[in-house]
């Protein structure tokens, strides 16, 4: 928890420094109270005195109670600030450190989490800081300064507010050691509720679709009622606490009295008065040492929650992505868009099985490089080593003789064109979604989204759009079909005219007709560009320099079409599969 106060700002640092002044100020003001409350009770109990006389200490305590006022909204203003930017800052810091994390680190701390530690857990510790910062500087202050001050008086009384302050810590030991677990059970719980939410509303069609919203129901219930579960025996703790502290208040207040009527008693009548007005002054202290303490337990009652949140928060800070920047640039004079892969082999961190082992292939500038082969025979994989969302376990991968992970990623990534087999648009327009991001060169023209928008034979439908290429495009495009999708995630690459395109089977979304079409103009357009394309149809990659026929990871068969109709099974399967009699004669 605390490593957290160092994403403090210098200015913040000040603003609780100047916010710790203030609150010595309020706390002296407040231990000032008792004096003139004790100057007023001897000389109303003093006989002979009159009422004018009391005008001027009880000014003073109205000018305390004024003076503590303000002095208590100068510290709310500046902790809640403070803690405001903290908040500002942690969440920026996240969003940095998510946005640098590999597939890798996404996959282990998923999504739901992500999401969770960057709003829920940010906004505990901002609570903390805004309620508990001032409540931890103030109490031991005013505890320490409140005893001294009555240290003096009567032992019994001493002891009676010790006992009373031993209790309240008793009491927030239990709390913590009861509440520390349920409280890390609590986020744990929150992950799930957001993760169940989630997918009940990204497959919504499919929960419709297949009548399983009872049983989605049922998840949504079950975390759920953890949730609430969890968060209600807290709560209880919290209710139980409530009526303990007013018990040991009332109680110390009824043995001081208690107390001092048996000294009273006991004393001489002339020192009586003072000894009542001790009292007075003595009860008047003791609350405040008692009040002092009732707050910290409030705080330590918050305190296990927002530690919980802080080491979640700090976790995702402290993890360092697994794919560093090489932070070379490409040397001048090198090839434009030459990829090689050497004697690769690949497993994901959390499996023993190797998904691609010892792949080797050169594709030159301007070839176009295709793989086929059946589901989850790692064909997505081994392009996402180019992009270097992952890296690869053995072996070498090359882009322009320069190994990948030795590139400054924002170089390699402006090689690349990179469509993903699953088309991801953003919220925003047409235009926004095309020219996307940043290539390292001047910022297209209005004519340049249209020509890609052209390319990718997605011309027709945005211009059918009720503003065109302004034409809105909602969270994730649902507003488009998945083809429309598809074409304007393919202009997305054209447009940035890079010199290695990667379709990650970016055509099976589009009928027959247009991806043929869109392919040819594609090779016109992108003369000088490698390709690299993962294609379940034989259409598709037919035409292709070189095909690579991927079966459980390795390369079974390599060649043009016509060539691998010859020599290799599995193609000749996945071609039978597809092609007529007469297709398959001609080649
Ligand atoms: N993030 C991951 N963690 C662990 N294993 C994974 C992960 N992603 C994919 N795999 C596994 O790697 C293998 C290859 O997957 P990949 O997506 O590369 O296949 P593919 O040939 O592209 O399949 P498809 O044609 O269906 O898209 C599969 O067995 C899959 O289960």
């Amino acid at each position: 928890m605390l490593k957290i106060l160092k994403y403090f700002s210098t200015k913040n640092v000040w603003f609780i420094i100047v916010s710790t002044a203030f609150i010595v100020l309020q706390v002296w003001l407040d231990l000032k109270l008792p004096d003139y409350l004790a100057e007023i009770t001897q000389l109303v109990q003093t006989e002979g005195n009159s009422l004018s006389q009391v005008w001027e200490p009880g000014a003073y305590m109205m000018l305390c109670a004024i003076g503590s006022l303000l002095a208590s909204f100068i510290v709310v203003y500046l902790v809640a600030q403070s803690a405001a930017s903290l908040a500002k800052r942690l969440r920026s810091l996240l969003f940095d450190k998510v946005e640098s994390f590999s597939m890798a680190e996404m996959n282990r701390f998923s999504t739901a989490s992500l999401i969770t530690r960057s709003t829920n857990d940010i906004t505990q510790v901002q609570t903390i800081m805004a309620m508990g910062l001032q409540v931890m500087i103030k109490a031991p202050i005013l505890a320490v300064w409140a005893i001294v001050k009555i240290s003096s008086k009567s032992w019994q009384w001493t002891l009676s507010s010790g006992v009373s302050v031993a209790l309240l810590l008793l009491m927030i030991a239990i709390v913590i050691v009861f509440a520390m677990p349920k409280f890390r059970a609590i986020q744990g719980l929150t992950d799930q509720l957001n993760r169940v939410t989630r997918e009940g509303l990204t497959g919504l069609r499919v929960i419709r679709a297949y009548n399983a919203a009872k049983s989605q129901e049922a998840k949504f219930e079950r975390a759920n009622r953890e949730l609430t579960g969890a968060n209600l025996f807290t709560s209880r703790l919290m209710a139980l606490m409530m009526p303990v502290m007013s018990l040991i208040m009332s109680g110390l207040s009824l043995a001081i009295y208690w107390i001092g009527a048996h000294l009273i008693n006991g004393a001489e009548m002339p020192s009586r008065l003072g000894l009542f007005s001790d009292m007075v002054i003595f009860s008047s202290y003791a609350m405040q040492i008692v009040m002092a303490f009732m707050m910290l337990s409030m705080v330590f009652f918050m305190l296990p929650r927002a530690s919980v949140s802080a080491k979640r928060v700090m976790e995702v800070l402290n993890t360092e992505p697994g794919i560093k920047d090489g932070g070379l640039k490409p040397s001048a004079g090198a090839g434009t868009g030459e990829i090689e892969f050497r004697n690769v082999s690949f497993k994901y961190a959390d499996s023993d099985e190797y998904v691609l082992e010892d792949i080797s292939f050169v594709a030159h500038r301007g070839e176009t490089v295709a793989f086929i082969g059946s589901t989850g025979s790692g064909k997505s994989t081994l392009l996402n080593l180019i992009p270097r969302f992952y890296d690869a376990t053995e072996g070498e991968v090359l882009v322009d003789g320069m190994n990948v992970k030795d590139y400054a990623l924002r170089d390699l990534h402006n090689k690349l064109g990179y469509v993903p087999q699953k088309a991801v648009l953003f919220t925003g327009t047409v235009t926004s979604n095309v020219a996307y991001g940043d290539n390292g060169r001047a910022a297209g023209s209005a004519d340049d989204v249209k020509k890609a928008v052209a390319i990718a034979k997605g011309k027709e439908f945005v211009e059918k759009l009720e503003d065109g290429y302004e034409g809105s495009i909602s969270q994730g495009g649902t507003n488009l079909s998945g083809g429309q999708k598809q074409r304007l995630s393919i202009a997305r690459a054209v447009y940035r005219k890079p010199d290695i395109y990667i379709f990650d089977d970016s055509f099976s979304a589009l009928d027959y007709k247009t991806d043929r079409q869109l392919r040819s103009m594609l090779k016109q357009e992108t003369t000088g560009a490698t390709n690299l394309i993962v294609g379940q149809r034989i259409g598709t990659i037919k035409e292709a320099d070189l095909i690579l026929v991927l079966d459980e990871g390795r390369i079974v068969g390599r060649g043009k079409h016509h060539e691998l109709l010859q020599t290799c099974e599995v193609y000749r399967q996945i071609a039978n599969s597809q092609l007529s009699k007469e297709e398959l004669e001609i080649g």
